[in-house]
């Protein structure tokens, strides 16, 4: 299998201070990652890295076999598919979902002259059938709820048929039947064989959607646990983790954890 992404001893400093410290990391093809830390532990940042737009102070990062620094990361861009809070805040709330989705298949966030394709149409409306949002497409996006707008920025990073999927806390201010939807959507792209390799972020491993096989868990920049999701995610790499002792319990394909009563 190569290597989707490779972090070699990757740090990002900012004011004498490392958001990343010292990373390494590889993902392979295939693989459907979950990054969990605490906030501000670094999981954007890395996200930034994986996504090209940031470049690391030290270290060396090849993604999708490019060697950041040595590529072209406008050619490298369009390969990965990104659906996150600051792609949502780019999206000009006026413009219909549909064109929202199919402006993806240009590099752009907004409508302009482009014409297209016909085949980028039915693509992008296949997509939102498949992630629940084929009676929405003439909705203007900044009328959706925020599980529809959720929705319609991962079938935007689906347009490209990326061979990496970035997602940033694609639950984070979901209502429970929205997370849930979500959780059984992420669960049927995780366990298609088509879909490109994935990486989301997330604070809770309730968010974990059946299909994702591997965890990174990182607390102050550095890594505190990344493997299989069988043997790392454990309570006490969580409780490592997130710094307060934490149970976690498989349930079936699912996830939950709770922190112990004070004494
Ligand atoms: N440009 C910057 N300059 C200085 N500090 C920064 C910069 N960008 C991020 N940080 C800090 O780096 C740390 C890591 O930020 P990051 O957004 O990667 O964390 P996170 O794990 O995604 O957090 P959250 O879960 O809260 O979204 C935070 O303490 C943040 O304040």
């Amino acid at each position: 299998m190569s290597d989707v992404l490779e972090l070699v001893d990757v740090s990002v400093v900012r004011d004498g201070h490392a958001l990343v410290d010292e990373v390494s990391w590889s993902v392979a093809e295939g693989e459907r990652w979950v990054v969990l830390g605490p906030n501000g532990a670094g999981k954007t940042t890395l996200l930034n890295i994986a996504s090209s737009y940031l470049f690391p102070t030290t270290g060396t990062v090849q993604i999708l076999g490019e060697k950041l620094g040595g590529v072209d990361v406008f050619e490298l861009r369009p390969r990965i598919g990104m659906a996150g809070i600051a792609m949502a805040e780019k999206m000009p709330r006026r413009q219909t979902v549909l064109e929202t989705v199919m402006t993806a298949a240009y590099g752009m966030t907004a409508h302009w002259r482009e014409d297209y394709d016909r085949s980028d149409e039915e693509r992008a409306r296949a997509l939102l059938d498949r992630l629940g949002m084929a009676e929405y497409t003439d909705r203007r996006f900044g009328t959706l709820s925020e599980g529809e707008r959720k929705r319609t920025l991962i079938a935007r990073a689906l347009m490209t048929d990326p061979e990496l999927l970035l997602l940033d806390e694609p639950a984070a201010g979901l209502d429970l039947g929205g997370r849930e939807d979500l959780v059984r959507r992420l669960g049927r792209l995780a366990r298609d064989p088509m879909a490109p390799s994935m990486i989301m972020v997330t604070h809770h491993v309730e968010e974990i959607a059946p299909g994702f096989t591997h965890v990174l868990m990182i607390r102050q920049g550095k890594v505190v646990a990344a493997g299989p999701v069988d043997t790392e995610l454990t309570s006490r790499n969580l409780s490592h983790c997130f710094g307060l002792p934490l149970v976690v319990e498989r349930n079936g394909d699912r996830w939950t954890a709770h922190g112990l009563p004070l004494q």
